[in-house]
Formats: C-alpha cells, sequence, structure tokens
C-alpha cells in the first residue's frame, strides 16, 4: 500500500507512465525503462481488438456497435486491385486514353479493367446539378413558372369538331397514297385481287427455300408452251449466287402439248444456260423419263460416299411438278390436279436408295405480269374468277382461228363478246330468259386454255448460225472429295444423255395441231406470255 502511495506523487514533475511517450528515454534506458520509441510501439499494438481467451473479439474501436462481431475475413485480394496514382500521373493517363478513344485507329481492349469512372466523373456531376440550372423557387415555389398543358381546344364542342376536321385530313391523305395512279385517261386501275398474287405469299417462299436448302440438285419445271413465261430468273440468280455447289436443271415438261420443231428450239436455247430436258409426265405414256433418271443417277456420282441426294422439283404453279415426280415413280404417290396450288407444302418421296425427289408448291416471283399473263400461265383458279369473260380477248389473240373454230365449232367472229355470245348460243350455256351466260362460257375457254386442249405455244427464237456449242455444263461443280476423273466422266454422260434426246422426236397429242404446224412451216409469230 505504502509503494502505492509513493507512485502517485511525481516529486520530479516528470511524467512516469510507462506508457507515455514524453518519458525521459535516456534516463528510462539507465534503469531498464522504455524509451519512448517503444512506448509508442506499443500504443500501436494497443489498436488491435480485444480477444477473449478462445480469440473472440470482444472489443474493437472500429467495430460496429450493432453487429460487434463482424470480421472481413483477412484477403490479399482487397487490395491487390488498389493502386495509388498521383495527380500528374492521372492527368496523362486521362489524355492518353482520351486520345485513343477519339482514334478510329486504335480499340481499348478490357474496358471494364480501366477506372474509366475516374475519368467520367465531370459526365456524372454534369447531370447531378439540377439546381444550378434552375433554382428550386422558381420551379416549386410560389412564384413557380409551371409548363401549362397545351390545350387544342377550349370547351368539348370545339374538341369534336377539331378532331372531325383532322380525321377527314387523315382519310384523305391515306386515300390518295394507297390508290392506285391515275392512267393517263384519267381513269383509275382497280386494286388487284389477292388471288393474283397466287404463289407470292411469304409461306409459299418460305417452302420453296427449304425445298432448295434440302436439295443437291434443283429441277426447274417449265410449262414447254411459254418456257421463258414460267421461268423463275429470281430463283436462278439466288442459286448461282448463293447455292453455287447445287445442281440446276430446266425440265421442259408437257411437251406433249407444242410441236416437236418447238420443243427441239427451246432445248437448244435453254441448254446454252442450264442442262435442259423434254419431258412429257404420264404414268404410262411418258416421254423423257429415262434420261431425266440418267442425269440424277450421274448427279448422285458427283457425290462423294456414296451419299443420296435429294432432287427439289420447283416452278410456277400447274406446270407438272407433281406428275413429274409421279412419272418417276410410276405410282400416284404426289396429289394431282388440274387446278393451279394443288401442292400445299414440300413433300419428300424416295426413288432409290441414292434419290429422293422433293416436290414444291408452285412459286411465282412477283413480276409484270398483267392480270390476264397471270391467268393465261395457270397460275390462277380459274373458278375463282369475278370476270373471266376479260381475259377471253388475249386467248383469241393468241390462238389460231382455225383452233378455235375447231375445237368450238363455230365460225367468224367479231370480238370476243360476238365470240362469247357464239359460244353460249352453240354449248346451251343460256341463262334464264335465253341470255347468254358469257361468264360461264368463258370459264369454259379458259379451263380447255389451262388443260391444253387450246392448242397454243411461244415460238422459240429462230436459229442463228452460232455454231451450236453443246449442251452447257454449268452447275456441274462437284464434291471436292470426288476425283476428277468421275466428275468428267458424271459431265460427258449428262452432256450425252441430253444431246441424244435433243435427236428424238417428242411424241405429241393427236389432232392438236395441222400439219404444217407440226412441220413449222407457217408459223406466225405468238405474243409471248411474260417475260
Ligand atoms: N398434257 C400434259 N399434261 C400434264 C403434263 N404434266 C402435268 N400435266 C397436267 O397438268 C396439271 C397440273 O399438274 P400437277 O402435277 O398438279 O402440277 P403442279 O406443278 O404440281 O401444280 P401445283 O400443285 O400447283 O404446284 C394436271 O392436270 C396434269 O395432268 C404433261 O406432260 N402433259
Amino acid at each position: 500500500m505504502a509503494k502505492k502511495k509513493e507512485r502517485s506523487v511525481n516529486v520530479s514533475g516528470k511524467p512516469k507512465h510507462s506508457l507515455d511517450v514524453n518519458r525521459d528515454g535516456s534516463s528510462s534506458k539507465t534503469k531498464g525503462g522504455r524509451s519512448s520509441a517503444t512506448v509508442r510501439r506499443l500504443k500501436m499494438y494497443n489498436s488491435r481488438p480485444k480477444r477473449d481467451k478462445k480469440g473472440k473479439i470482444v472489443k474493437h474501436d472500429l467495430q460496429s456497435k450493432e453487429l460487434p462481431s463482424t470480421r472481413i475475413q483477412p484477403d490479399r485480394r482487397w487490395f491487390g486491385n488498389t493502386r495509388v496514382v498521383n495527380q500528374k500521373e492521372l492527368e496523362f493517363f486521362r489524355e492518353e486514353l482520351q486520345s485513343r478513344l477519339s482514334s478510329n485507329y486504335n480499340v481499348i481492349l478490357k474496358e471494364r479493367k480501366l477506372p474509366l469512372s475516374l475519368l467520367n466523373d465531370h459526365q456524372k456531376q454534369a447531370r447531378v446539378h439540377l439546381l444550378d440550372t434552375e433554382p428550386f423557387a422558381d420551379v416549386f415555389g410560389p412564384k413557380g413558372k409551371r409548363k401549362r398543358p397545351k390545350l387544342m381546344a377550349a370547351d368539348y364542342e370545339s374538341l369534336v369538331k377539331k378532331a372531325d376536321g383532322s380525321q377527314d385530313a387523315f382519310e384523305e391523305k391515306h386515300s390518295t397514297s394507297t390508290s392506285v395512279e391515275e392512267n393517263e385517261d384519267g381513269v383509275k386501275d382497280l386494286v388487284r385481287h389477292t388471288m393474283f398474287e397466287k404463289g407470292q405469299s411469304k409461306r409459299i417462299w418460305g417452302e420453296l427455300y427449304k425445298v432448295i436448302d434440302s436439295s443437291d440438285v434443283v429441277v426447274q419445271v417449265l410449262d414447254a408452251r411459254d418456257p421463258q413465261g414460267t421461268r423463275c430468273h429470281h430463283l436462278e440468280k439466288h442459286l448461282k449466287e448463293h447455292c453455287k455447289h447445287k445442281h440446276m436443271v430446266l425440265l421442259l415438261n408437257k411437251c406433249d402439248l407444242v410441236p416437236t420443231w418447238v420443243t427441239k428450239g427451246w432445248l437448244r436455247v435453254l441448254s446454252k444456260e442450264y442442262p435442259s430436258l423434254a419431258f412429257h409426265a404420264s404414268i404410262n405414256k411418258s416421254f423423257g423419263k429415262g434420261s431425266l433418271l440418267s442425269v440424277l443417277r450421274q448427279f448422285s456420282r458427283l457425290k462423294s460416299d456414296k451419299q443420296a441426294i435429294s432432287v427439289g422439283f420447283v416452278g410456277y404453279p400447274n406446270v407438272g411438278k407433281s406428275s413429274v415426280i409421279n412419272t418417276l415413280r410410276t405410282k400416284n404417290v404426289c396429289k394431282v390436279a388440274p387446278i393451279p396450288g394443288e401442292t400445299k407444302v414440300w413433300q419428300y418421296i424416295t426413288l432409290t436408295k441414292r434419290i429422293f425427289l422433293i416436290d414444291c408448291p408452285g412459286v411465282v416471283y412477283q413480276n409484270n405480269d398483267s392480270e390476264t399473263d397471270i391467268v393465261l400461265k395457270g397460275v390462277v383458279r380459274v373458278t375463282n374468277l369475278e370476270d373471266a369473260a376479260e381475259h377471253i380477248g388475249e386467248v383469241l389473240n393468241r390462238v389460231k382461228k382455225v383452233h378455235l373454230e375447231r375445237a368450238y365449232k363455230i365460225k367468224d367472229w367479231e370480238d370476243e363478246n360476238d365470240f362469247l355470245v357464239q359460244l353460249c348460243k352453240a354449248s346451251g350455256k343460256l341463262l334464264r330468259g335465253g341470255e347468254p351466260d358469257l361468264m360461264t362460257a368463258a370459264k369454259m375457254v379458259l379451263h380447255d386454255w389451262q388443260r391444253g386442249k387450246i392448242p397454243f405455244f411461244v415460238p422459240p427464237p429462230k436459229e442463228e448460225n452460232d455454231s451450236s456449242e453443246g449442251p452447257n455444263e454449268s452447275g456441274l461443280e462437284n464434291d471436292k472429295a470426288v476425283n476428277d476423273d468421275e466428275v468428267s466422266a458424271a459431265r460427258k454422260a449428262i452432256a450425252d444423255v441430253i444431246s441424244s434426246q435433243q435427236l428424238k422426236d417428242v411424241p405429241v397429242q393427236e389432232g392438236l395441231f395441222t400439219e404444217n404446224e407440226l412441220k413449222g412451216n407457217d408459223i406466225e409469230q405468238l405474243p409471248a406470255t411474260g417475260s
């Protein structure tokens, strides 16, 4: 106790406490006491948390009062990313980065690794200081200049009036934008019925692209009566540009409906562009089946690893795609009808182990064809036509008079109306009261036209003295894995098949053409349909 009393009295007036930094180091050293440096060090240790025996933190100055025992796991990763830069360095970094960002030839990789927020500080601030632009009192205070809504009308009546006026203006504008342009004679064309857009829908084109994507060989079926008019140049361009490895073959179907010289002429013209074959689809009496099959077999030789090939049949509606497939299978596997649009979706048919056939709905690419052209190409169903009689004039233009006289047993007519009236009388197509039923008669003629009962064809261009080169071998690109010998053998075989077919005479339907027409003697140039 006496000792304690002694300590509490500081006689010299100098600090005595062992943790007092101001202790006299030199004197304490001699007495074995702590130096001021030791005291400072010991004080530093004092800032550490106080723990109990088990190591649990009991007290820590920086510790949260709410969560007393929280502890951040000591991990050097917390500090791994930290770097201290001085103002000069930061300025340099800022300028350097700015120049890189504004240059078109530099790209900053790993942008997120850079402290870009340091650089964009000023932008953040620009957004925050709203009150700098407008003082609070001006916006919310008693003298606040709030913007009033701009009302178009003061009362309900004037609002209704205004709405009516703007509706009229809209309708006027809308009707002028959709209306068809006036012709020179001031008469407006009627808006086309959607029926004339058959084969152009997105769905049908979707089907076509499915067929093309899954085919190795694309057979474009053309109507021998009007091959150029039923060609789809858009499709050919697409294949040339995007599917160079696919082979295209032109198949001139329904060649029993045109004289042999017409078929041969068109084959000559078309085979300059693609391998072309003539065909007559019929399960019992076909033509060109053997040639087509051998061409397809040669194409399958161009495939490596004895893989099977898929052959897509595409073309205008009603040209006979499904009939060709049925002929190749000698069986009714695809639905055939004398009306367009019978095939709705694509269809897969096995021909042999190595050849698959795909039927496709008829497709039409949007072109400048008139409604009459579309009807006469067989794209639309005659039964759906609202005014069939308006297309009869063109039929009379295109078909020789002698054929019409023979087909309908009528003589001399002045114009299409007279023709139809006479036809109604001859065939008994009369309405109540003896009125001629022009519509039914016109539909009958168009049906006959579409079914090939009225002889018609577009003659091939006259042969020029161009030392006719052999069949074109374009599109005969091979699979890289097939060796060149095999490719050239296949190419030669295909060319042989095509040229040997051109020497054959295609059987033509009996009684359809006159002797002279069959020989190609007195042929007036008939107008070509479409392109
Ligand atoms: N005379 C003749 N008629 C044919 C020939 N090929 C097809 N036809 C007829 O043409 C019509 C249409 O044949 P389809 O095979 O249905 O034609 P498609 O191209 O499949 O028609 P969509 O279903 O519209 O695509 C049918 O009435 C066939 O009998 C042919 O070589 N000669």
